[in-house]
Formats: structure tokens, sequence, C-alpha cells
């Protein structure tokens, strides 16, 4: 065996995690690892748990039971590399009349790796990210003027700011158009092949599923299925989770070369 070759270890690993909400057992015993630069969807029917165990991993929500292992870390140095995580939630409420605009709130999001830098070279970076996910023109509006597709890329565009090595996504294509899908799936694409970024994301969409990822985990409080989307988006698996019959739109794992070159 080549001694050279070295085997990557899981970004993150979740064993026998159960977290309760309220008197309710929300995520019963799932235990998955991820690989860094893959990208996984969370799939599961409404109240199936799966926001639960996105935040229970990012340590907003407290675990019943089981262990979490990130990034091999573990206390103060944990807590730097959570820097390393990028997040957007579910719902983001904010006071729509705040008086801050687009680029000072992806402004936020630079970590302290990137606070020593001018105000030009902040600047350029915010400008970078916004080019990104096509939103230079909005830079100066304020965030309660956006749409709520905007609002998404906005929030995308705050995660850019600053290296991560991980994105944690809770249904953030809702409300996206479909050209607009298209594209932030092209982003992720390009995050996770070119700067290994590892991506786990919250999805209804079987069929950007089924194109894009690269392992699918399937959830109803227990972790149902887990594996490639061809292994685990079949008819039968679909009909178990959801109770009915749906199915992604057509099978094209893959096809990366239908991907929109640039953003
Ligand atoms: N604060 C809470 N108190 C009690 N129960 C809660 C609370 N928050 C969530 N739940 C319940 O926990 C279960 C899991 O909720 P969760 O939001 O994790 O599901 P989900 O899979 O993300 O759903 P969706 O696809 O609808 O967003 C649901 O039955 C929900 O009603």
């Amino acid at each position: 065996m080549d001694q050279n070759v070295s085997i990557p270890q899981p970004i993150l690993k979740v064993k026998d995690l159960s977290v309760m909400r309220g008197e309710y057992l929300a995520v019963d015993n799932v235990s998955f690892e991820l690989l860094p630069g893959t990208h996984t969807a969370i799939i599961g029917p409404n109240g199936a748990g799966k926001t639960t165990l996105m935040k229970s991993i990012l340590g907003l929500l407290e675990a019943q039971s089981g262990e979490i292992s990130l990034f091999d870390g573990t206390g103060k140095r944990l807590k730097r590399l959570k820097q390393e995580i990028g997040y957007i939630p579910q719902k983001f409420p904010f006071e729509r009349t705040f008086p801050l605009i687009v680029s000072e709130l992806v402004g936020l999001g630079l970590n302290s790796k990137y606070w020593w830098r001018d105000h030009k070279g902040q600047r350029e970076i915010i400008h970078q990210a916004l080019e990104q996910v096509n939103l230079t023109k909005q830079a100066q509006q304020k965030i309660g003027t956006l749409s709520g597709g905007e609002l998404k890329r906005v929030l995308l565009a705050y995660c850019l700011v600053a290296p991560r090595r991980l994105l944690v996504l809770d249904e953030v294509l809702a409300g996206v158009d479909a050209t607009g899908k298209m594209e932030f799936a092209a982003l992720l694409n390009s995050l996770k092949q070119e700067q290994n970024w590892t991506i786990l994301e919250v999805s209804h969409d079987l069929d950007l599923v089924s194109r894009y990822c690269d392992s699918v985990i399937c959830l109803n409080r227990r972790l149902l299925y887990q594996g490639s989307p061809q292994t685990t988006l079949t008819p039968e698996n679909l009909l178990h989770i959801y109770g009915a019959l749906v199915s992604p739109t057509c099978n094209h794992h893959n096809e990366s070369s239908q991907l929109p070159e640039s953003f």
C-alpha cells in the first residue's frame, strides 16, 4: 500500500445524536459524517427535524444525547474554528426599516482574519463577494427594500467575504427563481471544487439535489437513507420518506456541464 496517499478525514462527525424540541424528540439517534469538499443535502418532509439537526450541529440547540465533532476541534479551538462556518438560516427576521445597506451587511461577515485590512482592502473583498452573487448594483440599497431572493444572495455574499470550510444552508433556495437557483448551484459547485468548501444544505428541491449534490441524507426524525442521489432518491425510498409518490423530475447527477459558467 502507498504510504504517501492521505485519506481525507471527515470535517464533521455526528454520532447517535438525539435532540428534543420541547417534549418532542425531533432528531432520533442520527449518525453520519461529512468529507471535506463534498456537497450533502438533507431532505425529508416538513417537521422531519432537518432544521433541528442543523442548529444542533451549529451549537444553537443543545442535544439530548450523542456527539458532534467539528474539524476535530474542542473547547477554545472549536470556538475559533466556528468562524470558518458560514450559515444561512431558513428565516432571517429583521426590522425592515433598520437603516443598513447591502454592503454594510455583507461586511459584517468579515471575521477577525480580515479586520486588520484597511478600509480599501475590506471594500474590495465586499465588492468581490457581491460580484460573485451578481448584486453589485444593489450595494448601496437598504436591506429592507430587497426582494426575498436578493436577500438570500446577500446572505450568501456575507458568507463569502471570509474563508470558510463549512457552509450550512437551510432551504436557501426557497423563493429564488429558476435562473437564480441554477446560478446559486453553480456558485456552490465552484466553491466546492475550487476552494474545497464542504456544503451541508437542507433542501426540498429534489431536482437540484439530484443534479448537484454528492450525497443525500434522508431524514424523518431518524436517518432513513444515506448515499448518492442515485441510490437514495429512488421511487421506493421517496414513497417511504414522504408517504406519497414524488420524484425528482429526472436523474441528471453529474451533468455539471449544464452549469452556467459564472454567476
Ligand atoms: N421550539 C419548539 N418547540 C416545540 N417543538 C418544536 C419547536 N421547534 C420545532 N418544533 C417541532 O420539532 C419538529 C422538527 O422541526 P424542524 O423545524 O426541525 O423540522 P424541519 O424538518 O426543518 O421542517 P420544515 O421542512 O417544515 O422546515 C417539528 O414537529 C416542529 O413542530
